[in-house]
C-alpha cells in the first residue's frame, strides 16, 4: 500500500473552535501527499494537436528543459464565464493540454486516492454511492501564471467535486486556496512535494460549491491533472475496501488536543464532548465491532473511541438526551410507563445530557446530579448511524412509542490539573 499524507484539517478547526463553538462546520475538501511506485509518474502527449509525434517526460525527475517542450505543446487555457468558454489573461495565465492529447500511466482508479475520497471527502449516504472519476484536462503554470477565484463549472447533475493532481516538479508559489463560508484553506504544493524523498504526487479533492484559485508561481513549473469527480448509477462495488490511510495529522489533532487540555481556561472544570458520527456503518445489537471500523475524520477523532448511543426523545425532558454505551433493547420497556423512559433508560447505565436541573428535581426526585452530564457538541450529532426502536406504554390505553438512537464519540475532559486526555473504556467504565 502506498503510504499516504493526508492533510484533513477539520477536526483541528473543530477541537481549536470547539470551547467557543465558533465554527462547527466540516471542511468540505481533502489535501495530501501521496506516496506512489515510479511508473505513475511517466506521461505520454503529442508534441503538436494535429501531428503524429509524441513525447515521453516522467513528472518525478523531469528536467527544466524537458517541462519548457511540455508547456510549448499546450495551448492557452481557458475558462468558464456565464455560458462561455472564455481565454482572458488577467483571471486565468497557464497553459493546458485536452486529454485526447496526452495519456498519463497514472490511473487514479488503482489508487489509495479513491479510498481517501470515500472515507474522508464523502459523508453519510454519499460514500454508500459509486463514483467516476473523470480526466479533464492537463495543466502547466510555469512563473507568472495563475488562476483567479472561481467555481469549477459542472460538467453534469451528477458532478459532486473536482480532484487536482500535482505532480513533483519543483515550484515555489502556485498554492491552491480554497474557500467555504468565510474560511480559507491553503495547499502549498511547492513546499509539501519538495521533500526529495519517495517520488509522491500532491493531491486535493473539494465539493462543486467551493470557491478556489491558484496562486501566482513565483519560480519553476507546476503540473497538474484535473477530473471531474460524479456520483455514479449503483452501489459502491462489493471490490471497495475502505481503508483508513495513515493519517499524519493524528499526530497533529494529538498535540492540538493535548494543548487544548494544557489549557487552564478550556472546560476549567472538565467536560464532555461528543462528535457527531460523518460516515455510515452498520449498527446492529451493539457497538463492539463499530469500534474498529471508523473511517476518516471519525477516525481521527479518537483512536479508542468510546461510542455511545444517543438517545433524543420529546419525552425526555428535563433532558435533552440520554447517552448509553450500547443500543438498548426496548422491548424490556412494556410494563413502564412512557414517561418513565427516563428511568428506563438510566436504569440501562444512561447518563442525561444536558439537563434542566430544576426540572429534573421537580420530575426526578431518585435521581442526583452524578448521573446527568454537560456535553459539548464539537461535531453536530448526524443520523447516518440511527437505529430505531418501538415500545408500548400503558397508561388509560396502551400507546405506541418510536424512540431513536444515534451513535456518536464520546471524549471526556477532567478538571485542570486532573486531566484524562484519552480515557479508556475500562476507566470510564470505574468512574461510572
Ligand atoms: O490546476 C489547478 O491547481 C486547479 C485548476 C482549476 O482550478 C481548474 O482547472 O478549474
Ligand atoms: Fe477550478
Amino acid at each position: 500500500m502506498c503510504d499516504s499524507v493526508l492533510t484533513e484539517p477539520p477536526l483541528l478547526d473543530l477541537i481549536s473552535h470547539s470551547s467557543t463553538g465558533v465554527d462547527r462546520q466540516q471542511a468540505p475538501y481533502i489535501s495530501g501527499k501521496l506516496q506512489l511506485p515510479a511508473s505513475c509518474f511517466s506521461l505520454l502527449y503529442r508534441v503538436t494537436k494535429d501531428g503524429h509525434d509524441a513525447r515521453h517526460i516522467n513528472l518525478a525527475d523531469a528536467t527544466p528543459d524537458e517541462l519548457e517542450k511540455l508547456t510549448r505543446a499546450c495551448e492557452p487555457a481557458s475558462f468558464g464565464r456565464k455560458q462561455e468558454t472564455v481565454k482572458d489573461e488577467n483571471y486565468r495565465k497557464a497553459v493546458k493540454m485536452d486529454s485526447e492529447y496526452f495519456s498519463p500511466i497514472l490511473d487514479v482508479f488503482h489508487t489509495d486516492l479513491v479510498n481517501i475520497i470515500y472515507d474522508c471527502l464523502l459523508e453519510g449516504t454519499q460514500s454508500t454511492k459509486r463514483i467516476k472519476i473523470e480526466l479533464y484536462k492537463l495543466n502547466v503554470y510555469d512563473k507568472g501564471s495563475f488562476f483567479k477565484p472561481h467555481v469549477d463549472t459542472p460538467r453534469s447533475k451528477n458532478m459532486f467535486g473536482s480532484l487536482v493532481i500535482v505532480f513533483p516538479t519543483p515550484h515555489e508559489g502556485g498554492a491552491l486556496l480554497l474557500r467555504h463560508r468565510g474560511q480559507e484553506w491553503i495547499f502549498d504544493s511547492g513546499k509539501e512535494l519538495a521533500a526529495k524523498d519517495e517520488p509522491s504526487i500532491g493531491y486535493a479533492a473539494f465539493f462543486s460549491d467551493i470557491e478556489h484559485e491558484v496562486a501566482p508561481v513565483i519560480s519553476g513549473h507546476r503540473v497538474t491533472l484535473t477530473y471531474n469527480l460524479y456520483f455514479d448509477d449503483g452501489p459502491v462495488p462489493a471490490v471497495s475496501k475502505h481503508l483508513t490511510p495513515p493519517l499524519v495529522n493524528e499526530g497533529a489533532f494529538r498535540e492540538a488536543f493535548t494543548t487544548l487540555l494544557e489549557d487552564q481556561e478550556f472546560l476549567a472544570e472538565g467536560g464532555t464532548l461528543a462528535f457527531g458520527l460523518r460516515h455510515v456503518y452498520p449498527i446492529k445489537d451493539d457497538l463492539k465491532h463499530v469500534h474498529g471500523v471508523l473511517k476518516g475524520s471519525d477516525a481521527l477523532v479518537y483512536q479508542n473511541p468510546v461510542l455511545y448511543t444517543y438517545y433524543e426523545h420529546n419525552r425526555l425532558e428535563p433532558a435533552e438526551g440520554v447517552l448509553v454505551d450500547r443500543v438498548v433493547n426496548f422491548q424490556k420497556i412494556l410494563d413502564h410507563e412512557s414517561q418513565r423512559l427516563v428511568q428506563f433508560l438510566h436504569a440501562e447505565g444512561g447518563i442525561l445530557v444536558n439537563v434542566n436541573r430544576d426540572l429534573l428535581r421537580e420530575y426526578y426526585t431518585d435521581m442526583d446530579d452524578g448521573t446527568t452530564e454537560q456535553v459539548e457538541w464539537v461535531t453536530p450529532m448526524t443520523t447516518f448511524n440511527r437505529k430505531g426502536d418501538v415500545y408500548v406504554s400503558y397508561g388509560n390505553e396502551a400507546e405506541l412509542h418510536f424512540v431513536y438512537g444515534d451513535v456518536c464519540l464520546v471524549v471526556r475532559i477532567g478538571k485542570v490539573g486532573d486531566r484524562l486526555a484519552y480515557p479508556r473504556v475500562a476507566e470510564l467504565n470505574r468512574r461510572r
